[in-house]
């Protein structure tokens, strides 16, 4: 088995919509947000190796190997597997970290499925999301690989068929610290929650908006440029900023139009993730 390999995809999300219901005990705070996938992302290739080591050789500007969710991810599977069998590591990183679209919840993703594949565990998406859910609040959506509504902390999960469009995505080159929003005495918390599926036309609104658009004038930039085209929205705690259009044509054009000043990309919605396509190519 030493030395099988796997490339594997590792795809953005998006927060449709997102509503602060309320702060836990534990200070986390209760939420229902839509998330949805992009045919964009990373990409990770896997070598397994016979000793036990594990080893990410991509290195990330400001997050040590140990700190990398790639690395926490892997170490946790083995650690609870008892899997004897370690694991070489390269991504080619594309996503904007601390942008809101869930890179490194993703990675942490890609590599909990990628690494059952390979170790043949045999583990099943319920066991790998439980795992996940402790390495950060987004994982269990990427491992479960379906657009869903998502409920308390991220967790509890239903899924969802929303329209497809593509987006444009602009990415302020701003880095926002979900905890800092999140701690912000201007947030929101006490929305009503939604009791109907799927949610209601209506309740696109991002509560986290209004506190990262005051304290990060790159984000009410970005929003206020893509607002000229069509509904302007944030991603999760931001920085990234968000816009659907019917087809990939009219995308590109508003695109190529904001990205002469901005960083940005186009990409398409997704319910399926393109891991979990690529991951059923394999069996
Ligand atoms: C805002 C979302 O991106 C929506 O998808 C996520 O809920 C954030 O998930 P994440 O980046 O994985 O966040 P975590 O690493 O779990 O949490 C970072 C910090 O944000 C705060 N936090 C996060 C999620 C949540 N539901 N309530 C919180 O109060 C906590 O202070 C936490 O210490
Ligand atoms: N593999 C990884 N990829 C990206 N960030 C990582 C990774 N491992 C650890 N991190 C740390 O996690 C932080 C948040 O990264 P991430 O890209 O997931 O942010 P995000 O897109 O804002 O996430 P979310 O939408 O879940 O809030 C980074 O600033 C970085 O310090």
């Amino acid at each position: 088995m030493s030395g099988q390999t796997l490339t594997l995809p590792s795809p953005a999300k998006l927060n449709l919509m997102l509503h602060i219901l309320g702060r836990r005990d534990d200070g986390y705070h209760e939420l229902q947000t839509l998330f949805q996938f992009l045919d964009y992302g990373d990409e990770l290739t896997f070598a397994v190796r016979d000793d036990g080591v594990i080893k990410l050789h991509t290195e990330f500007e400001g997050v040590p190997h140990d700190s990398n969710l790639i690395v926490k991810a892997a170490k946790k599977l083995q650690e609870q597997s008892g899997c004897k069998l370690g694991i070489d590591i390269w991504i080619d990183k594309i996503l904007p970290m601390g942008g809101g679209i869930g890179g490194g919840s993703s990675n942490a993703a890609t590599t909990l499925l990628g690494l059952n594949h390979l170790w043949q565990l045999g583990w099943d998406h319920d066991r790998l999301a439980a795992l996940g859910l402790t390495l950060g609040a987004d994982v269990p959506v990427f491992v479960r690989g379906h657009a869903a509504f998502a409920e308390g902390v991220g967790e509890k999960l239903t899924p969802e068929y929303p329209e497809e469009p593509w987006y444009v995505v602009l990415v302020p080159q701003v880095s926002v610290s979900t905890a800092e929003i999140f701690s912000d005495p201007l947030l929101t918390r006490n929305t009503p929650p939604i009791k109907v599926r799927p949610v209601p036309k209506g309740n696109s609104r991002n509560d986290c908006l209004p506190v990262v658009a005051r304290r990060y004038p790159e984000v009410r930039n970005a929003l206020n440029l893509l607002g000229k085209f069509t509904e302007a929205k944030l991603t999760g705690t931001g920085s990234c900023v968000f816009g659907g259009f019917p087809s990939k044509a009219e995308a590109d054009k508003v695109s190529a139009l904001l990205t002469e000043t901005l960083t940005g990309f186009v990409a398409k919605g997704s319910n399926v993730s393109m891991l979990h396509r690529k991951l059923q190519n394999l069996l």
